[in-house]
């Protein structure tokens, strides 16, 4: 994977497919943008359940799995990308087992903002697809996108226009956010309420999908908090918090996170 990142870096590209079909292969796209710093249950379970509640019928599902090597707030410690390279191609293969009907592509891209991010992919990815792509969001996540400061001086409704009128966004609850529990899952009507206006306009409400994940104990799971365990040595917890192959590769390396 050093290889690989090295020659996405000289050849300054903007987006590559490192594994998997090299562009959409089905009328779906859920697109999983992370740190992968490591991967864990919480995000096998945000594509889980959005692929449960929104994929269409008896069609596959293309999943893509993007690592940004610049990210809008994270310095990109400690795992180095072709770590992160490494545990994402583990995540796909799992997920290709856990998810029937489920392709998936592993990718890595240059852009920070969503709004960045959906324009290379519907140049370079979804080509003949005139499709909705469907991003997978924590609630932390979802918050930021629409946080103006990532726009300034431009506002919002200009900026993300294009983009909102064209995704959709499907976010899963977690802990530890500026709303609580219940207030995160009335966000999406909230919005159509006018609530968040002039920042949010209201119809982009019909865009943003809210779910209460599954399976409580995954709510406050976290990459920083894994990475804690790890370096604290509680490793039997982790069983419960990241697939099995990825258990596996952080245990044959842990001073990745150092
Ligand atoms: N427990 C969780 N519940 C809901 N969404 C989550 C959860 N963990 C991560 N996500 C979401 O998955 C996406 C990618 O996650 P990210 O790489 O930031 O993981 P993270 O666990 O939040 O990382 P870190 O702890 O390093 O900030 C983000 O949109 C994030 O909000
Ligand atoms: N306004 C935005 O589009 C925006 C804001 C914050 C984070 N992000 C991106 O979201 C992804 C996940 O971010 P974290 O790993 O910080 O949770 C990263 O690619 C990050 O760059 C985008």
């Amino acid at each position: 994977m050093k290889k690989v990142f090295e020659q996405f870096r000289k050849n300054d590209l903007l987006f590559q497919i490192i594994k998997g079909p090299q562009h959409l292969e089905s009328p779906k796209l859920f697109v999983l943008d992370s740190s992968f710093n490591p991967p864990h249950l919480a995000h096998f379970q945000l594509l889980s359940q959005a692929i449960k509640n929104f994929k269409l019928n008896n069609t596959q599902s293309h999943i893509l799995l993007l690592l940004a090597v610049n990210n809008a707030d994270k310095l990109p410690i400690p795992a180095s990308f072709p770590h992160r390279l490494e545990m994402m191609c583990l995540f796909a293969n799992y997920l290709e087992e856990k998810l029937p009907q489920s392709v998936v592509s592993v990718g890595l891209t240059v852009f920070s903002k969503f709004i960045d991010k959906d324009k290379v992919l519907h140049e370079q990815f979804t080509q003949e697809y005139n499709t909705n792509i469907g991003y997978l969001v924590g609630f932390d996540t979802i918050a930021r996108i629409f946080d103006e400061k990532y726009y300034h001086p431009l506002k919002i409704s200009d900026v993300m226009e294009s983009f909102m009128s064209k995704c959709q966004l499907y976010c899963l609850a977690r802990d530890h956010c500026h709303l609580d529990a219940e207030s995160q899952l009335k966000y999406a009507s909230d919005i159509l309420a006018g609530k968040y206006e002039p920042v949010i306009p209201k119809e982009w409400g019909s865009r943003v999908h809210v779910m209460q994940n599954d399976y409580p104990s995954l709510r406050n799971v976290s990459s920083s908090e894994i990475r804690k365990k790890i370096k604290a040595g509680q490793v039997e917890k982790l069983r419960d918090e990241l697939p099995s192959c990825i258990y596996g590769y952080v245990m044959k390396n842990k001073t990745i996170f150092d």
